[in-house]
């Protein structure tokens, strides 16, 4: 019989951003002004970079090409939210490709047209103006988006609550650490909240002397 292994990509998956930035200590969560575009946008899984020159998007397409199945796009546009890295066009390219996502330190544009097509982005917003072609831009080199530096390879997990990043290296023991907070979470709400206001009171009288 073949045992069901679950991968690290799927563990991820299952946990929210709140309990990986516990268990980081916080020290690579992306700025929070870089927010899903939809609320129901969950994306996990290893980054590929980009970097842009100012206002451009050119290399946005090379690394489409490049992409593994799965990848999130980690595209640093130095915040500039006047032109946009992608629109509904490239977006539907990345998404035909199996890109898992965008996470964008700049905008995008065809909001509507993005949220038809269910492809999770997050960035600072949106624009009405497409990005210049003159060329330029690295694919895989590091870069800094929203504040924390991502490698190729780096994991990346966005929620609601926005997104934050597991170096490689540290992505197994950051994994258990926040798969335990969240079963320390669990029996704490189970204590706190069973039996309604008594064992709210019973819990408050522990903590608060
Ligand atoms: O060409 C661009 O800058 C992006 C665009 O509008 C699209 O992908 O639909």
């Amino acid at each position: 019989m073949e045992l069901a292994t679950t991968t690290i990509q799927e563990r991820l998956f299952a946990l929210p951003t709140t309990a990986i930035s516990d268990a980081t200590g916080g020290h690579t969560n992306v700025a929070a002004s870089i927010k899903p575009l939809s609320d129901h946008f969950k994306i996990a899984g290893q980054a590929l970079t980009v970097r842009l020159p100012d206002g451009e998007n050119g290399a946005v397409l090379e690394a489409i090409s490049k992409a593994k199945k799965g990848d999130i796009l980690v595209i640093d546009a130095k915040g500039n939210t006047n032109r946009a890295v992608a629109g509904d066009f490239v977006l539907s390219l990345a998404k035909g490709v199996g890109i898992q996502g965008f996470v964008v330190d700049g905008v995008i544009r065809d909001l509507a047209a993005v949220r038809e097509l269910d492809f999770p982005v997050f960035s600072l917003g949106t624009t009405v103006a497409a990005g210049n072609k003159n060329g330029g831009g690295v694919v895989g080199g590091p870069v800094s988006v929203g504040g924390v530096t991502v490698h190729s390879g780096d994991f990346i997990i966005g929620d609601i609550d926005g997104v934050v990043v597991v170096p490689q290296e540290d992505v197994e023991k950051i994994a258990e650490a926040a798969e335990a907070k969240v079963a320390k979470d669990e029996a704490r709400e189970q204590e706190a909240l069973a039996n309604g206001e008594e064992s709210i009171r019973d819990y408050l009288a522990k903590i608060v002397k």
